[in-house]
């Protein structure tokens, strides 16, 4: 299929997010298409894209199921990821789109609760999942760590404390490596072990948001704080020059548990709650990323109207 531009899929009659789908199937099916020998190379391991589900999808579990699966049928690669935030409504959703066999990047994970919900429902998508092999279902848990510093280290430092402040810096990256361990800990045991006995993929953790947001610390710093066997890191240009250029190639995510530990708690004792933070920040991304649906959607009826009146009087 020729990529139409928008004015012509307008002409023809399509509203303006009937084109939008169309334009992004076409570009993810390209996208698709470049990855898939990594894909089969690494077995359905690597070589994943992600398309995003609508945002105005994220609290309407059955609307994101629908979409999901329209979606997934579109695009008809086995390497497409249906990009799912951890909403409660789309935690749901993602039960369900696994047990259809099509996999999911659950994006949006600002804390452990989350994680653990989103790590259920990829478990029990599993258990229902109709298939007797399930290694082509496949699954990333998107964990948020540079926001999360952002909204804790302003709560410190409205505290003011010695103990608040020289706790600022620490809490995203604690956080990170105790999901490391909820993530050793689900996916191992007689549960998992049956799934895996199915040819089940482990879910894994990908790091996401890795690009320092404080000047004042290292450009690296989050990169070299969250490495580890079966994790992904997703990386801004920036980041992933910086990294190339001075990065520590270490395994830092399990090296010091208990002291990630000691700050999480810590970061609660000062009255910090770890889930409200996580909601907080699920909020304000999800309205940032309504809003650029919303400013794309715009920008390309302008575009289509500029264009398209422009032949009419050719
Ligand atoms: O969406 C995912 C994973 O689902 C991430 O790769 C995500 O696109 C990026 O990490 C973030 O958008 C960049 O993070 P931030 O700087 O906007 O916090």
């Amino acid at each position: 299929m020729e990529l139409k531009h928008v004015s012509e899929l307008v002409g023809a009659g399509k509203d303006i997010e009937s084109a939008y789908w169309e334009l992004v199937v076409k570009d993810i099916q390209d996208t698709c298409k470049l990855l898939e020998p990594i894909y089969n190379e690494t077995d359905g391991e690597d070589g994943h894209v992600s398309l995003a589900v609508s945002p105005k999808l994220a609290n309407d579990t059955k609307g994101t199921i629908e979409a999901a699966k329209w979606l997934h049928n579109m695009v008809g690669s086995p390497c497409v990821y249906m990009k799912i935030p951890a909403t409660d409504e789309s935690i749901s959703s993602m039960k369900e789109v696994i047990s259809l066999g099509i996999s999911v990047n659950a994006t949006l994970i600002f804390c452990l609760p989350k994680y653990e919900a989103v790590i259920d429902a990829y478990l029990d998508g599993l258990e229902s999942c109709g298939m007797t092999d399930l290694s082509k279902v496949s699954s990333a848990a998107a964990f948020y760590i540079s926001r999360v510093d952002v909204t804790l280290d302003k709560k410190l430092e409205q505290i003011g404390t010695a103990e608040a402040l020289d706790l600022k810096g620490k809490g995203a990256v604690a956080q990170a490596v105790l999901a490391y361990q909820l993530y050793q800990k689900k996916f191992s045991g007689p549960r998992w072990e049956r799934l895996e006995n199915r040819g089940a993929k482990k879910q894994r953790l990908m790091w996401a948001s890795t690009n320092v947001k404080n000047p004042s610390y290292p450009d690296t710093f989050y990169v070299n704080s969250v490495i580890g066997p079966d994790t992904i890191s997703t990386f801004l240009v920036q980041a992933l020059q910086a990294f190339m250029d001075h990065g520590i190639l270490s395994r830092t995510l399990d090296a010091k548990v208990s002291e990630a530990q000691d700050m999480y708690n810590a970061i609660e004792k000062l009255g910090i709650d770890w889930s409200s933070v996580g909601s907080e920040l699920e909020h304000e991304v999800l309205d940032s990323f309504t809003k650029s649906f919303d400013n794309v959607l715009e920008c390309m009826q302008k575009k289509a109207m500029s264009i398209y009146s422009f032949q009419k009087h050719v």
